[in-house]
């Protein structure tokens, strides 16, 4: 048992999907795993662990932004020994070639977190995805032709912007879109030597202002879940 996951010991599997929704990670259990438990029921934080092709794999969801994910990723590495965090999450697309429903693989996250600025003053830490997984994701998706985008994000602490122009600075570096945990995961796994990607679907769009339903946010994303199964 850690603070926040009622799971014993060994319950938790080495490889971890990471939807921010807990709805988002009973549909991946009930759809995608076989022979499930729910591990975790805190704060309605779900967390299950099946078997897929199988191989033993656990999905946790984690909440929305980088203080609540930390919680969440911090205790699977340090309390349950996890090695591969695998993020599946919804984002905001920030460029007009990033359509709704496209999977973006993200190499880097740019951020408007301070969780990397309190440690590293006026230096920049760049958080980067793992080489190994990365490569595996990419790989999986050529294979089985899923298209998708590969770049840099940014994990941002602020949903509704006061200014909605905000993410053209963004843009015109070229950072894809918009979600809220990334910096986040690759910060804490690069520090404790572990695995992490995170696979995005587009949700809604910045630029042409096109969302997608809460029930598509839930449970269409299919192609994001099979990448991610599939290089755990
Ligand atoms: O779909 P999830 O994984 O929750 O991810 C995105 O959706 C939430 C905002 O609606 C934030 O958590 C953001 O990162
Ligand atoms: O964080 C997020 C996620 C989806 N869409 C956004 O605009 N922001």
């Amino acid at each position: 048992m850690s603070v926040h996951i009622e799971a014993e010991k060994g319950a938790i599997a080495d490889t971890v999907l990471l939807p921010g929704d807990p709805l988002r990670a009973q549909w991946i259990a009930d759809n995608f795993l076989e022979d499930v438990v729910c591990y975790n029921k805190v704060r309605g934080m779900l967390g299950f662990t099946g078997f897929y092709k199988g191989k033993r794999i656990s999905v946790q969801a984690s909440g929305m932004g980088v203080p609540s994910a930390l919680i969440y990723y911090h205790e699977l590495i340090n309390d349950y020994g996890v090695k591969n965090l695998i993020r599946v999450g919804t984002a905001g697309s920030y460029q007009k070639h990033v359509k709704l429903k496209d999977i973006v693989i993200a190499m880097s996250a740019s951020s408007t977190s301070a969780i990397n600025t309190s440690k590293f003053g006026s230096y920049t830490y760049a958080p980067t995805a793992s080489y190994n997984l990365f490569e595996k994701a990419v790989d999986y998706a050529k294979t089985n032709n899923i298209s998708f985008h590969a770049g840099n994000i940014l994990t941002a602490d602020v949903f509704y912007d006061d200014n909605p122009e905000f993410y053209k600075i963004w843009a015109e570096y070229g950072v894809l879109c918009v979600e809220m945990e990334t910096a986040g995961l690759y910060s804490i796994a690069a520090k404790n030597n572990v695995n992490a990607l995170t696979v995005l679907t587009i949700s809604d769009s910045l630029v042409s202002k096109e969302t997608t339903s809460a029930k598509e946010r839930e449970s269409t994303f299919n192609s994001m879940i099979d990448i991610a199964l599939n290089i755990g």
